[in-house]
């Protein structure tokens, strides 16, 4: 466990209050040189606890011990150390909690010295497997240009999946802009499993992988293979918990790391984020032509901060004039989310964690889903999913000439069944020159549905 050197004297005040540091400060110590004379062994004992029973958790409103937030108080000649499990609370509030402890401590007569040590609650390991592909299914977040509130949507809507109960990942692939730790206020140290995969680390129940959790500073600096390396490692080897969705926050634009990351992860559905200003509707626009051709199912997209709601007199106010370019876009609109300080938050998954723009969005990406990958295959189809090619004419005859004629004919396939419709001609027998309703859809990039009737 690493240690704080500072040390403070009594009487300067908490350092959690005077650190300008983010991240949290593993423990705290205050000495009292010049102390009085210590009360011996279980007096001084008594006070140590009595002083820690005033100290209250800031979330429960019961005392730090209630609360089980205290692991263990060991008082030897006048030196204090308590171990406390601070790791469900936000960096800036465990570095409070922690501060009013030593305080307390230092309060005690024939307390010199205080510290706080911040136990690590270690990560189950247990059941955990290493890559992206355990999870369920992916979903991307991406942008055309920076600063449009991608990470913001990003947290925001794995935050919304997560507090309708599904398990979510958050994994943020922004190699040189990983901004996603700071939004959800999460910090390290990024434990191992026994394989040495990393674990990520958890925000109130979301797992949450960054590039930025790794190392402070490197992730700026990298660049093109190294970059992708990185990346390619991190999704090879992060070790998730089975999680239902990993909400992936892409970098912006469609740089090489956007473009590799689309071949190395399997991407369910990819949600854009762009401001309805023209010049970036019509980046947005290129970019989802160029998902599109990766085979990546476009979910939508997110039109932000396009208005803003007065305060004073609840009106809704456009940021942009005329016409909205993002009705001309070949996506639908997942949700329409105004410039708004809830938004500037930091989302948690939970029911009250996350504004109602973003649990609106969570409703229509799980829509979404549902219409691109829930297969309704109709009664009666030939379902060609799995079965070998040299099986598949066999089925599909077998199935067209147990009908009626006159009723509807389905096949579902994983591959493009081009050849299908003259194969059903032959099959039809002569006379039979066209099919009534012949359609074949692609309704996701691994599902072919073919509809016609049977002469
Ligand atoms: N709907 C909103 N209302 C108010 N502020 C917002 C909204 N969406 C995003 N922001 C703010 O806009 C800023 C940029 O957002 P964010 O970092 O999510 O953008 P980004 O597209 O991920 O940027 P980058 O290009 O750096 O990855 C942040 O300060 C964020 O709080």
């Amino acid at each position: 466990m690493s240690q704080d050197p500072s040390t403070n004297e009594r009487g300067d005040g908490p350092a959690a209050e005077e650190s300008t540091d983010d991240r949290p400060t593993n423990d705290e110590t205050v000495d009292r040189p010049d102390a009085d004379e210590p009360n011996a062994g279980t007096d001084l004992s008594d006070a140590v606890e009595a002083a820690l029973r005033q100290v209250r958790d800031p979330e429960a409103d019961v005392t730090v011990f209630e609360a089980g937030l205290i692991e263990d108080v060991r008082v030897a000649d006048g030196d204090v150390t308590v171990e406390a499990d601070l790791g469900d609370f936000p960096p800036r509030e465990a570095e409070a909690v922690t501060a009013t402890m030593v305080r307390a401590l230092s309060d005690v007569e024939g307390v010199q010295r205080a510290h706080v040590e911040h136990v690590d609650p270690t990560p189950d390991v247990e059941g955990r497997e290493a890559g992206i592909t355990t999870a369920d299914r992916v979903v991307a977040v991406a942008s055309a240009k920076g600063g449009v509130g991608k990470t913001t949507v990003a947290a925001n809507l794995a935050c919304a999946l997560a507090a309708d109960g599904d398990d979510v990942g958050l994994f943020d692939a922004d190699i040189h802009g990983p901004n996603v730790p700071e939004l959800l206020s999460v910090s390290g140290p990024v434990h191992s499993d026994e394989d040495g995969n990393p674990i990520p680390v958890d925000a109130d129940g979301l797992d949450v992988m960054s590039v930025g959790l790794m190392s402070s500073s490197a992730p700026l600096a990298w660049r093109g293979a190294m970059a992708h390396d990185a990346l390619s490692e991190l999704f090879e080897e992060t070790a998730w918990d089975d999680p239902d969705t990993v909400v992936l926050d892409l970098p912006p634009g469609t740089g090489d790391i956007a473009l590799t990351t689309l071949q190395e992860v399997p991407v369910d559905g990819v949600v854009f984020v762009t401001t309805p200003f023209h010049a970036a509707v019509s980046d947005t626009h290129r970019s989802i032509q160029l998902f599109r051709e990766n085979d990546v199912p476009v979910l939508g997209v997110v039109s932000n901060m396009g208005e803003f709601v007065c305060e004073g007199c609840g009106e809704v106010h456009d940021l942009f004039d005329g016409e909205d370019p993002i009705d001309a876009l070949d996506a639908p609109l997942l949700a329409d989310i105004p410039f708004d300080g809830e938004m500037q938050g930091t989302p948690r998954p939970a029911a009250d964690g996350v504004p109602s723009h973003a649990r609106e969005l969570g409703d229509a990406v799980r829509e979404r889903l549902a219409d691109i990958w829930d297969v309704d295959v109709p009664d009666r189809a030939v379902d060609l999913r799995g079965v070998a090619p040299a099986d598949r004419h066999e089925r599909v005859r077998a199935g067209f000439e147990a009908l009626d004629s006159g009723t509807e004919f389905h096949v579902v396939s994983d591959r493009n069944p081009a050849a299908v419709r003259e194969y059903l001609l032959d099959v039809a027998g002569e006379g039979v020159e066209s099919l009534e309703r012949f359609e074949v859809r692609q309704q996701n990039p691994e599902t072919w549905i073919v509809r016609t009737v049977r002469p």
